[in-house]
């Protein structure tokens, strides 16, 4: 592969290229990202050695595969003016932006053969996940290479159907966040129950390390894991009552719900 664009150079864009370096996947020579913002441009150069433009028809002007990763709201105003070189041209397109469909990024793009992803920003660590789908156009060698370049920075999975990838959106993408929200609520009230602010986050960091490797690695499922831990009559049976009592898993279901909705709502917002 010679030229990877990316379009959009913030946070997901630097997790990816991060990993892409770190596997030797790709040379940072190969890669060209464009973005708005100097700063921006200039952490990513000195990071990583790529090549970087404030303009991103020069981005993309030679490149075989680009990727999108700018916000969702921004797609069709970045995609339109690059439209008639990406449809002359026709490179793999992959797309990371939540929501907007493939239908979508072929009508502003212009082109056939694109891929629609959706990573996760533990995908820095190379411990992303990212579920997949592709366009029917779309060769097996493209779904491969999208499917290894992807792999430098986690695990993937493909999808049955398009329709799947805004429940992956609610699930792995916007995962991590309920996960931290959980860390940040337990540190809060180690804190109120008399533990130092320092105490407190070593052991909840480390108690979600330890679950996390845990229910990864047992060959038994997470609620087996937690009746191990909880003793009957013990302190982790009241607290399991606590949540069980307020609904845990109905706030779960109902946020995740939102996610998925507002997924399809970001596609609709920018009409056709
Ligand atoms: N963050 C996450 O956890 C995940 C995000 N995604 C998806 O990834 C995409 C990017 O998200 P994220 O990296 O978090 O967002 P960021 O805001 O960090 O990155 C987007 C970048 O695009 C730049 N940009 C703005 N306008 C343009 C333009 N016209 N041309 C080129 N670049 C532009 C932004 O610059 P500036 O800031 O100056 O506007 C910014 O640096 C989104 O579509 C999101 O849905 C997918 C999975 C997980
Ligand atoms: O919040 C968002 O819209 C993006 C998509 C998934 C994670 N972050």
């Amino acid at each position: 592969m010679s030229q990877i664009a990316f379009i959009g150079g913030g946070n997901m864009a630097t997790a990816i290229i991060g990993g892409l370096i770190r596997q030797g996947e790709v040379t940072a020579n190969a890669i060209r990202v464009s973005d708005p913002g100097e700063q921006q441009r200039q952490n990513l150069a000195q990071s990583f050695g790529v090549q970087t433009f404030a303009d991103n028809l020069e981005a993309v002007s030679e490149a075989d595969l680009v990727i999108l990763a700018v916000k969702p709201q921004m797609m069709k105003t970045v995609l339109e003016p690059l439209q008639a070189t990406l449809s002359a041209r026709q490179p793999l397109i992959i797309s990371i932006a939540a929501g907007i469909t493939l239908a979508n990024l072929e009508k502003w793009s212009g082109c056939r053969n694109l891929v629609r992803c959706m990573p996760n920003t533990p995908a820095l660590l190379g411990v992303g996940a990212t579920g997949m789908v592709a366009s029917e156009a779309v060769e097996i060698e493209q779904r491969t290479l999208a499917d290894r370049l992807m792999q430098a920075t986690g695990i993937t999975v493909w999808l049955k159907s398009e329709q799947e990838i805004d429940a992956v959106t609610a699930l792995s993408g916007s995962g991590p966040a309920y996960f931290f929200l959980l860390i940040e609520a337990m540190i809060e009230s180690g804190v109120k129950l008399g533990l130092s602010e320092e105490t407190s986050r070593q052991l909840a960091l480390q108690t979600a390390l330890g679950a996390g490797q845990m229910a990864a690695n047992a060959d038994v499922g997470p609620a087996e894991l937690r009746r191990r831990v909880t003793s009957p009559g013990g302190t982790t049976e009241r607290a399991i009552f606590t949540f069980e009592g307020a609904h845990l898993r109905d706030i779960v279901d109902a946020a995740m719900q939102a996610a998925n909705d507002r997924a399809g709502e970001l596609n609709r917002l920018l009409g056709d």
